[in-house]
């Protein structure tokens, strides 16, 4: 983990930001998280930008001070295509600012409902995110492997080619051989991602990015938001429902029942659904990687008849259905406190 002294060529100046951002001028402002408010902006040195400034009330050593650093010491580690890039910081005049690559298309909750977005579309943005992840869980290596715990379509970002990026690094936990479970005592995640399990026992494993990650392969799919319930229950338990009645005709978004070929829409509800089972047996972001791209060879496959009726096809495939169990090594409960990533 760098300490804050190397990450010193990271610095931006605040002059350099508040001119790119018109001295934070509201028609900059292009949304606002807990972290506090974000802006676009232009910069000589780095074109366009999206500026997150930490507000000031959140102050020194909160938790927003943590997501802070946090964030500045994951990102400058990474460095891959479905990861967002971090361009730098400022940390002046009390001013907490993080600078990261303008994703032009925002992020994808802002598109779940639009009727302009193909299901092959969207099982591009899915699978591009399933890697974003499965990089920060296996291929990172195991000094740097890391769990998201903010999983959620508000954090996955678009670029104008309709590239997507996992975002906010915040909450996430990270430090040398992070072990496969331990409790949490910081609150995080989303409510309507959280994995039934995080919220009762407060134990997070890789395999709770695995259930927020089913969650939203759902809202891709149904083509509406999680944290909104759906006939009083949590929208994971609607979708379960769904699926184990084998009705998902009913709630898929209205618009991509033309397009879906019914063994891709098998593939994907398949493992959506494996990744909302009991943490054992939940699937590694390996093996969702590999599903996605059945289901997005399944699609492009020119041969397959598009069916409306998925659900008797559903019937009929479910018995071979994607149903391996998958084991976890648990080495322990164990405690990674965010302090100590920098010096004080
Ligand atoms: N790099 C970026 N490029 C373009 N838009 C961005 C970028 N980062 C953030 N945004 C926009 O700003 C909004 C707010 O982002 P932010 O991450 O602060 O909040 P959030 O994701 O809604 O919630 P949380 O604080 O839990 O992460 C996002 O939903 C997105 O639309
Ligand atoms: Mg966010």
């Amino acid at each position: 983990m760098s300490s804050i002294e190397e990450l010193k060529h990271l610095q931006i100046s605040l002059q350099d930001i508040s001119d790119a951002t018109n001295d934070f001028s509201d028609e900059n402002c292009i949304g606002l998280g807990g972290f506090g408010q974000v802006y676009k902006g232009i910069s000589e040195k780095y074109g366009t930008i999206a500026v997150k400034r930490l507000s000031r009330d959140l102050g020194e050593h909160s938790q927003g001070d943590r997501e802070f650093k946090t964030e500045i010491a994951l990102l400058s580690n990474y460095k891959h295509e479905n990861i967002v890039s971090l361009l730098g910081y400022c940390d002046e005049d009390g001013e907490k600012i993080l600078v990261y690559k303008y994703e032009s298309q925002g992020s994808l909750d802002k598109h779940l409902k639009s009727a302009d977005l193909t299901w092959t579309q969207r099982l591009n943005i899915c699978l591009d995110a399933a890697r974003g992840l499965k990089y920060l869980h296996h291929d990172v290596g195991a000094e740097h492997r890391t769990l998201h715990r903010d999983v959620k379509s508000a954090n996955i970002l678009l670029d104008e080619n309709w590239n997507a990026k996992i975002s906010d690094f915040g909450l996430s936990k990270k430090g040398p051989n992070v072990p496969d479970s331990f409790v949490s005592s910081n609150p995080c995640g989303t409510k309507g991602y959280i994995c039934p399990e995080y919220e009762t026992t407060g134990y997070l494993t890789p395999k709770s990015d695995v259930f927020s990650f089913g969650v939203v392969l759902f809202e891709v799919l149904c083509g509406r938001p999680a944290y909104a319930p759906v006939d009083d229950q949590p929208f994971y338990i609607w979708v379960q429902k769904s699926y184990k009645r084998k009705t998902l005709n009913s709630i898929i978004h209205s618009g991509l029942h033309e397009q879906i070929n019914p063994a891709s829409l098998h593939a994907f509800s398949t493992i959506a659904y494996q990744c909302l089972k009991n943490g054992e047996e939940r699937p590694t972001m390996k093996e969702v990687v590999e599903q996605l791209q059945k289901a997005l060879g399944d699609q492009m496959a020119p041969s397959e008849p598009r069916s409306d009726d998925f659900d008797a096809l559903h019937q009929r495939q479910s018995r071979n259905r994607f149903d391996s169990t998958f084991s976890m090594h648990v080495v322990g409960i164990r405690e990674y406190p965010l302090e100590g990533l920098f010096p004080t």
